[in-house]
């Protein structure tokens, strides 16, 4: 999609209205700009929008072929044409429309394995060096580390008795020091999720947690202290876990997707199998609602297309996700990976230079620790930065004063972004135009009925389908990640000491440093 004169013209016209004026315009405004489904209301009244300016969204979508590509997501078309397969991971929640194909057949199957294991590791009936598993440690990165953590976050507090999780990301030597400590060795699993199996990160981390085990338990026990998920199961066996604890996913899985794949395989241990199929359950009801809502009323639609209109149409350049609730301390870093990894792209799906920018730069923390810090910039900078507030529509009506305050927090921030406020400069000389704030800043409210596995899946696969949206209408493929590429080839240019092509400021870096010896 080119930013089309139709859209440029509302965005210029708009541009020109006080936010304050369009919220108040009325009843049809807000029906068509609030949607509600799978446990998720959608609040978009505080958008830079009207009902004409949609109109053309809507058309420019549908020109777009929207409701084609939508349709050959969930049909399992190749819609990830740079690597050549489909996108399917809707498949592990049941909701893409792929019953009776070997698609699904996979799926049932890696599904029972890490529900019975799942099970097995629960019950206390696993216990390679005769004590029963009591921690959990995921080592992963990326898309391997980011679902887990975020839903660990999420849901520990709902899980009941089960193993501690904990995660392990960094080359950092202190991040499995500090993943390990307070357990017995011997009460300790290591799930080693990597899709391909040939992170750095990951398998650096995994060889440094078998020397450590072997250290405690013995060469003999170690390796049913590991257990993979991965769709590269040959390199998994190689590295030496045994082939029942290898837990398989087809490449189909984006790493970024996968959280529902055997990746969340120390999800389903620590918060049980059932919490984790409700997760899956909350996914599924999102995606029979992106499968089937007319555009207009098609929340992962109208999200999408008001991050498109946003990005291109108004020229924000980056977004914000305010998440109100301690339990959701990951989402901002899971949305960024997700949005940032699918949507920073500069070249079509057949080849050319992008018509748009792509999709925002995404990032964001929680409320209300973030009105301490960086909502000043928001308030009063002067980039205007598109906000989604995230909360819990329990809240609002709870009888615990802190509860209604994080909510009545939310709602004034959305406010004040709004609406800005003007001080008189006869009453205040001095400090009038320092007290004064602009307003006109967009914002969105989702609001989840309560905070649990199930909208919690829900607003994942929200944000995977508006993902998939917006990727259509800047055409690009959301599915590939060859930015990332570079770094890792040359991360081991550097620890093969083949540098004599890197530039003269890299060169003496290394050389000062101690890495390498020019
Ligand atoms: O799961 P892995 O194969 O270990 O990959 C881990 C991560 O690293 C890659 O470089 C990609 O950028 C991510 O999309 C991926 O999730």
């Amino acid at each position: 999609m080119v930013l089309t004169s139709d859209l440029a013209a509302h965005a210029e016209r708009l541009g020109k209205v006080s936010l304050r004026t369009l919220a108040d315009s009325g009843e049809t405004r807000s029906n068509r700009l609030l949607a509600r489904a799978a446990g998720i209301e959608f609040d978009a009244s505080k958008q830079r929008l009207d009902e004409a300016a949609l109109n053309a969204l809507f058309k420019a979508a549908r020109e777009a072929g929207l409701e084609e590509q939508r349709d050959k997501l969930l049909s399992g078309g190749v819609v990830n044409p740079t690597e050549d397969r489909p996108a399917l991971h809707m498949a592990y929640r049941h909701g893409a429309r792929i019953s009776g194909t070997p698609e699904a057949e996979l799926v049932d199957r890696t599904q029972a394995q890490t529900r019975a294991f799942a099970e097995t590791v629960r019950s206390g009936d696993y216990a390679p060096s005769a004590l029963p598993i009591a921690r959990v440690i995921n080592i992963g990165i990326g898309g391997s580390d980011l679902g887990p953590r975020l839903v660990a976050d999420a849901l520990s507090d709902l899980a009941g008795d089960g193993p501690e999780l904990r995660f392990v990301a960094s080359l950092d030597p202190s991040d499995l020091k500090q993943a390990v400590s307070g357990a017995e060795p011997e009460a300790i699993l290591f799930v080693v999720a990597s899709k391909s199996f040939s992170t750095q990160e990951t398998l650096m981390s995994a060889e440094a947690a078998r020397d450590w085990l072997e250290g405690h338990v013995g060469p003999e026990r170690a390796g049913a202290h590991f257990v993979a998920a991965s769709a590269a199961p040959d390199k998994a066996r190689a590295f030496g876990i045994a082939p029942e604890h290898v837990f398989d996913f087809p490449d189909w899985v984006g790493g970024r997707y996968s959280v529902w794949s055997a990746v969340g395989l120390a999800l389903e241990i620590g918060l049980g199998p059932d919490l984790f199929e409700d997760f899956r359950a909350g996914a599924r009801d999102m995606d029979a609602h992106f499968a089937v809502a007319p555009l207009e009323e098609n929340i992962p639609v109208l999200k999408g297309l008001i991050d498109v209109w946003n990005r291109v149409a108004l020229g924000y350049p980056s977004r914000c996700v305010a998440a109100y609730s301690a339990r959701l301390g990951k989402l901002a870093d899971y949305f960024q990976q997700l949005e940032m990894e699918s949507l920073g792209k500069s070249v079509t799906l057949d080849n050319r230079p992008g018509p748009t920018p792509g999709g925002a730069l995404v990032w964001g923390g929680n409320g209300t620790e973030i009105q301490h810090s960086f909502f000043q910039w928001l308030h009063q900078g002067r980039d205007v930065v598109p906000v989604d507030f995230i909360g819990i529509a329990r809240h609002f009506a709870s009888s615990d004063p802190r509860e209604r305050a994080l909510a009545a927090n939310m709602a004034a921030q959305g406010a004040a972004l709004l609406d800005g406020r003007q001080v008189d400069p006869e009453a205040e000389p001095l400090l009038a135009a320092h007290k004064s704030m602009p307003g006109g800043r967009p914002s969105n409210t989702l609001l989840l009925d309560d905070l649990s596995a199930r909208t919690l899946g829900a607003l994942i696969a929200l944000h995977e389908h508006k993902v998939f949206v917006e990727s259509v209408m800047y055409e690009i493929n959301p599915f590939d990640q060859w930015g990332v590429e570079l770094g890792k080839v040359l991360t081991k240019g550097i620890l093969d000491g083949e540098i004599s092509e890197y530039d003269a400021s890299t060169r003496a870096l290394l050389a000062r440093t101690g890495l390498i010896q020019d």
